[in-house]
């Protein structure tokens, strides 16, 4: 398969999407920095860089080296175990059994697990999926992933609020996350191509609410600017030592009546050496409403598309093969402005 090369490879300034350092930031600030200035801009620039790339790049002092390094260390070893153990893993939900170099994308391989609850430390899942890999146990296996997927869903809720809050909804919607709100961890790894530079995972969008992804120091992901609709247009996005990105998915980008965009991305591997990643999956139940709040909708921002169950939704994408235009075809309501920006190669 050719590769169209990202049109910022090489070149001398790199197309660069909006980079936050969080520091500490976290729960805290919401609730008694109640309207704090530097709060505020800072959840407002979180919602412009939604608005405007569908993805930002941050840090936060949550993530440590050490822990990060644990992370990719663990996922050495759990990707180095043999297909039949790996092959093990196995689950009725999409993208959460073990995947190995399928036709469509031969260099990735990737685990998906639950969590119980977004707001509940709950690891069964986790130490379950250890205990299933390795019989012996692999303790620092499990602490690292445990303490990565902890951190990077606080870092996910936090960023939501934070979008919540720029829209003026902390009061009206945060009580609500959690009883519509779960999230699943995903584990990959990228291995070289034999040619100079291969396609790891094809173009899509994230069906889901918001994705965060950490990985190791080997660069890959692509996406597709907003303004930018012919399939040609792809820049790669360099994200700084110890960063983590976040990308809007199509959920999210529903329920906010069209205002936050779904980037479209894709992993192109273009080195000698293994990517690692790994992504915290915020996303409705399956039962849950996707609807954009009332707040959201108004004679300036008619209602784009009806509510719908996102488990419906993600049946819709998979059944209908649809590669592009997922969200617009499936819930779109005739108001909705066309929208090239919107279009989503399902993986
Ligand atoms: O591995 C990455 O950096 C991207 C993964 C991704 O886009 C996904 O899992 O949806
Ligand atoms: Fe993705």
């Amino acid at each position: 398969m050719v590769v169209p090369t990202a049109s910022n490879v090489g070149a001398e300034k790199p197309y660069e999407i909006p980079f936050f350092d969080f520091g500490a930031a976290g729960e805290e600030e919401i609730t008694t920095v109640d309207g704090g200035e530097r709060w505020r801009e800072l959840c407002d620039k979180v919602r412009e860089a939604c608005e405007t790339h569908g993805c930002f790049c941050f840090t936060t002092v949550k993530a440590p080296l050490k822990l990060r390094e644990g992370m990719a260390e663990g996922l050495r070893q759990l990707f180095d175990l043999p297909v039949e153990t790996k092959e093990r893993h196995v689950s009725p939900k999409p993208y959460r059994s073990y995947l190995g170099k399928k036709d469509a994308v031969p260099y990735l391989e990737s685990f998906g697990i639950d969590d119980q609850a977004p707001d509940v430390d709950d690891e069964a899942a986790l130490k379950a999926f250890t205990a299933l890999m390795w019989a012996q146990g692999n303790p620092e296996f499990r602490e690292s992933a445990s303490e990565m997927r902890a951190k990077m869903l606080d870092m996910n809720l936090l960023i939501m609020k934070m979008l919540l809050a720029s829209y003026g909804l902390v009061t009206t919607l945060s009580h609500a996350a959690a009883d519509t709100t779960t999230s699943y961890f995903r584990l990959m790894k990228y291995n070289v191509p034999p040619a100079a530079a291969g396609i790891g995972m094809v173009a899509h969008t994230d069906k889901s609410t918001l994705t965060i992804l950490g990985q190791n120091d080997v660069q890959g992901l692509e996406v597709q600017p907003k303004d930018r609709t012919d399939d040609s247009c792809w820049v790669q996005v360099v994200i700084p030592e110890g960063a983590f990105v976040a990308i809007v998915g199509d959920a999210l980008k529903a329920w906010s009546n069209g205002r936050v965009h779904s980037v479209r991305h894709r992993v192109v591997l273009r080195g000698e050496k293994e990517r690692y990643s790994w992504g915290s999956f915020l996303a409705p139940k399956d039962d849950a409403t996707v609807e954009a709040p009332a707040e959201l909708v108004d004679k300036d921002h008619p209602l784009l598309y009806r509510p719908f169950a996102y488990a419906d939704f993600l049946l819709y994408c998979s059944v209908s093969k649809l590669k592009e235009d997922a969200l617009k075809v499936f819930a779109g309501l005739s108001t909705s402005p066309v929208d090239d920006g919107e279009r989503s190669n399902l993986k």
